[in-house]
């Protein structure tokens, strides 16, 4: 198991390359069982790790094949994957229509975000076909290997997930902008707004890694003053049913195929 040859295409990319320098940084995968597809000939990858200009030379000499290409560029792929293990990172791309495309009889479809630059993606993943226990376990390790990691029970999770978990931080982000914006607004000077609504995202992400959320709103409404004003507010609003709008809309567009 763990003398396997992992070819990447696309590892030159954000995820593909995070992915592929986590491996490496953990003993996961040693530099002569990696395989990175690269077209422009530049590496910046550690000595051992072979670069190849073709992809199906890198199949070929591929025990297992990272897609992490874009689903635009997937249509353009041409590779025969048939007796290979394929992961494929790609959104709102059916197992279905990878196995139509590459021959590969077992596909499992996993779904990162972008915090596998800082080792901290939760990855949920789901494989297709007869996927043994020993792949299972490997890919399960794989992905632990940039955070943590789950199968799931059917391939529509990871449409759904794409769009909860797969955004990564896409939602953070826009509250964080939305708490600066709107302290701007209030009067506050942009650089302390900043510094507030960064605080609030990191930090407070921070002591939730450690802490119930539900716990945490409880004591914090117990005060029955500011929190509690500003929460019930949000609570008033159905702040529950905007992000769930908000991932259903991206899961559709997951499970329509991109
Ligand atoms: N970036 C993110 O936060 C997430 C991305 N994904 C999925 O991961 C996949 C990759 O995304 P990113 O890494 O962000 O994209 P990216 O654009 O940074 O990386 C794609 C890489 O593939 C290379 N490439 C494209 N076609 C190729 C080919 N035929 N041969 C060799 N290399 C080729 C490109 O040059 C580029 O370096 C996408 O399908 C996306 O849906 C999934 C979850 C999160
Ligand atoms: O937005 C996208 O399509 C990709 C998949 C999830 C995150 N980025």
């Amino acid at each position: 198991m763990e003398n396997r040859t992992l070819g990447i295409i696309g590892g030159t990319g954000w995820l593909g390359r995070a992915i592929a320098e986590a491996l490496l940084e953990s003993g996961f995968i040693k530099p002569d069982h990696l395989l990175i597809s690269n077209r422009s000939g530049v590496s910046t990858f550690e000595p051992g790790v072979k670069l190849l200009a073709d992809n199906q030379q890198l199949v070929d000499l591929s025990d297992i094949v990272v897609l992490s290409i874009r689903p635009e560029q997937f249509r353009e792929l041409l590779i025969n994957a048939r007796g290979k293990l394929v992961i494929s990172l790609m959104a709102g791309v059916p197992a279905a229509a990878i196995s139509a495309a590459t021959g590969a009889d077992v596909v499992v479809r996993a779904m990162p975000n972008a915090a596998v630059e800082i080792r901290q993606s939760f990855t949920p993943w789901y494989g297709v076909g007869n996927l043994v226990e020993l792949d299972r376990q490997w890919v399960q390790r794989l992905f632990e290997c940039v955070g943590s990691a789950d199968e799931v029970p059917d391939e529509d999770c990871i449409d759904y997930l794409s769009a909860l978990s797969g955004t990564g931080p896409a939602f953070p982000a826009m509250l964080q902008m939305a708490l600066t914006n709107q302290a701007v607004a209030a009067g506050i000077p942009l650089a302390i707004a900043q510094r507030a609504a960064q605080g609030v995202v990191v930090g407070g992400g921070q002591m939730l890694a450690s802490r119930d959320p539900r716990q945490m709103i409880e004591s914090l409404m117990a005060y029955r003053g500011v929190t509690a004003a500003a929460l019930r507010s949000m609570a008033d609003q159905n702040i529950e049913a905007i992000v769930g709008r908000a991932v259903q809309a991206g899961a559709e567009i997951a499970r329509k195929g991109m």
